[in-house]
């Protein structure tokens, strides 16, 4: 197929599994998408390439998929279409028949039903990887909470996913065509994006706000807002504002609770940095995915990615060792020589971080160990740019 494909003038890639699909359709964008419906052996009802269907389109309702079933899988093939499958090819297929069908799917765009009038998919369809049972009802949420325009607090810990998925609960929306408003609250300059058009708000940092500021917030915000905030919890929020934000909690659960999930994030991590810094793919020692698991990384997911990214750039072979991933174990500072000036700034700028760090950017507890209020202490962060 892939052959005939290439001879055929089109680019083709294949996926091994459907999380290995997840993963290619993070990277980029397919024109067309063929799926086979049975990826078990001995298995051919089906079921796993409807499941793998309706994800694909809940992720991307644009998506251009065309199914293949066996000869006999005519009551699959029905079920799919149904499914919201463009078309279905029965083995053993005919490759000019395969392609002319593909192409045809491409060159007719979306079926009405699903272009009106169902809201305009985003221009880029956001996707959030994972299989563990948390990463699916957390996704189960979005697609519930998606549609209804009320207001949503997404909370939890700092690189934990809070962006993603106020972007995929945004992507699912009836605004989906229109860019949201990204705000952070901590830039009075910033706040003048609020009285623009109505449509979505992504707010950062509301929880930084004293009751004065988020007081000021309430009033400015009109009431045809879709407002989605980040925030590490509700708690700092007060009631009133709570109200027009948050009807609706949408906890991002910790890599720590996603069972099975940060092994496959990394090997997702692994080929996205391999294609970025146009690398061959590294694969993962049995060690390296041990580790991996039993990690607890600072900045959560981020964290992952970025000591992914770092030991495919470094990898000298083709795989990654557990020690390539090993976290630094202390933090290397530079010997101050006699003639360097102490740096006042400098200094307490080092020490946020590294409290930050300490206490995995939870910022109350940051605060706290530095004898500072809350406020003062996003104040300065605000100031360094942290
Ligand atoms: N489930 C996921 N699937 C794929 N990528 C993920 C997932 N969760 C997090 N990431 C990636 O991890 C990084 C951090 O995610 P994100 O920016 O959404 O976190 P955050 O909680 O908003 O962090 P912060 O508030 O500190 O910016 C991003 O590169 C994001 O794409």
């Amino acid at each position: 197929m892939e052959i005939a494909f290439r001879l055929a003038g089109h680019a083709f890639d294949t996926a091994a599994a459907p999380t290995e699909a997840y993963s290619r359709l993070a990277a980029r964008r397919y024109d067309a998408i063929l799926l086979d419906m049975n990826f078990t052996p001995g298995v051919s009802n089906g079921d796993e390439g409807l499941v793998c269907l309706s994800r694909l389109l809940a992720d991307d309702p644009a998506a251009c998929v065309v199914v293949i079933t066996a000869h006999s899988g005519i009551r699959i093939a029905v079920a799919a279409m149904q499914a919201g499958a463009r078309d279905f090819v029965m083995k053993p297929w005919r490759n000019a028949e395969l392609i002319a069908k593909v192409e045809a799917a491409i060159a007719r765009g979306l079926p009405a039903a699903v272009a009106s009038p169902a809201p305009t998919p985003a221009a880029e369809p956001v996707r959030l990887l994972g299989e563990s049972a948390a990463i699916q009802q957390l996704r189960d949420l979005i697609r519930r909470i998606a549609p209804t325009g009320a207001g949503v607090a997404v909370t939890g810990v700092g690189g934990s996913g809070r962006t993603l998925t106020a972007l995929a609960i945004h992507a699912a929306s009836a605004d989906a065509a229109h860019p949201p408003a990204r705000i952070d609250l901590r830039d009075d300059a910033a706040w003048a994006r609020l009285d623009g058009a109505p449509g979505t708000a992504i707010l950062r940092h509301a929880d930084a706000l004293d009751t004065v500021a988020q007081a000021r917030l309430l009033d400015r915000l009109a009431p045809s807002t879709r407002c989605i905030a980040i925030l590490e919890s509700v708690e700092a929020i007060a009631p009133a504002l709570r109200r027009r934000l948050a009807t609706v909690d949408v906890a991002v659960p910790p890599l720590a609770r996603r069972e099975g999930d940060a092994v496959l994030l990394a090997r997702h991590f692994v080929r996205s940095a391999a294609t970025r810094f146009a690398r061959p793919v590294p694969t993962l020692t049995p060690a390296a995915e041990a580790l991996i698991a039993s990690t607890d990384w600072p900045d959560d997911v981020r964290g992952l990615a970025l000591a992914i990214e770092r030991a495919v750039l470094l990898a000298e072979g083709d795989t990654i060792d557990a020690a390539a991933l090993a976290l630094p174990s202390a933090v290397t500072v530079a010997p101050v020589n006699a003639a360097s000036a102490f740096d006042l700034d400098e200094a307490e700028r080092a020490m946020i971080e590294a409290a930050l760090r300490q206490h995995r950017h939870n910022v109350t507890h940051a605060a706290t160990a530095l004898g500072l209020s809350r406020g003062a202490l996003y104040r300065r962060m605000a100031r360094y740019g942290l």
